[in-house]
């Protein structure tokens, strides 16, 4: 990256402790200068990341599923979640587009984004990414950190390896093009704590490194460098 780089705006989505979210904005103080984070959005109330993003002075919004907007207390049938779903999307890619970003990173959010949200995003040619805890093609979706563990513990986990990804975001969950992939090996004995923690912090570093890759992709085929 180079002084002369342009600013590449980017809303970071979270759900919950934002670690990966802090390795991003202690980022722009040194690898990513020109990375300029507008907003961070939670769809968790008690999300201590919303607490780092504020004591970084970056707009902070709480997106709710339920605040009585999207679907009526008490148990909805699935039809009418589904509804309350993709307006809870659309109301979440207009929010996002209202600030005009260069990039959405997905660091640690815990929601299944549809078609109502991509489309619009999409078309207004924003890239989406996300950092998942596995290596592509395995342990699709949330717990992927300790469905690897219990495999390992099982001797089925292939070459006994796991890994970490940064991936672009697509309807089909965590199937989006990688972007940059890092194996990481179980160890016989480890807890599933320690692995976590060593998962961690891989993934504050991998973070860091695929948004790089994605700010120069995405300047490039806008036919700028970066
Ligand atoms: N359409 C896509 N949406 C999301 C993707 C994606 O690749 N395509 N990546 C995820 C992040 N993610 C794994 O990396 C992930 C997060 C959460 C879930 C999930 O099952 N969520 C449940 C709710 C779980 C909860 O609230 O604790 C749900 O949304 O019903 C799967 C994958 C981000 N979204
Ligand atoms: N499927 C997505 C997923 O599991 N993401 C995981 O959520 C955690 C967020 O931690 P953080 O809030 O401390 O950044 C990270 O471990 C990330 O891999």
């Amino acid at each position: 990256m180079t002084s002369n780089s342009p600013v590449t705006k980017a809303t970071i989505l979270i759900s919950g402790n934002g670690s990966n979210l802090q390795a991003l904005i202690d980022s722009t103080s040194n690898l990513l200068p020109n990375l300029k984070i507008v907003r961070v959005i939670s769809n968790k109330a008690a999300a201590y990341g919303l607490k780092r993003a504020a004591a970084a002075s970056i707009p902070t919004t709480y997106h709710n599923l339920i605040a009585g907007k999207y679907y009526k207390s008490g148990e909805p049938d699935a039809a009418v979640k589904q509804q309350g779903r993709e307006k809870y999307d659309e109301d979440l890619a207009n929010l996002i587009l209202a600030d005009k970003p260069d990039l959405v990173i997905c660091a640690g959010w815990m929601h299944i984004l549809t078609p109502r949200f991509l489309d619009p995003l999409e078309e207004a040619r924003i890239p989406v990414i996300n950092l998942h805890p596995a290596l592509p093609g395995k342990y699709d979706g949330a717990a992927a950190i300790e469905r690897a563990f219990a495999d390992f513990e099982a001797g089925k986990l292939e070459d006994d390896t796991t890994g970490i990804m940064i991936h672009y975001v697509i309807s089909a969950v965590d199937r989006g093009e990688p972007i940059v992939v890092r194996n990481i090996e179980c160890r016989k004995g480890e807890s599933l704590g320690e692995l976590q923690e060593r998962i961690h912090g891989e993934e504050h570093t991998l973070i860091i490194e695929g948004t790089q890759m994605a700010i120069s992709r995405l300047w490039s085929e806008r036919g700028k460098s970066t």
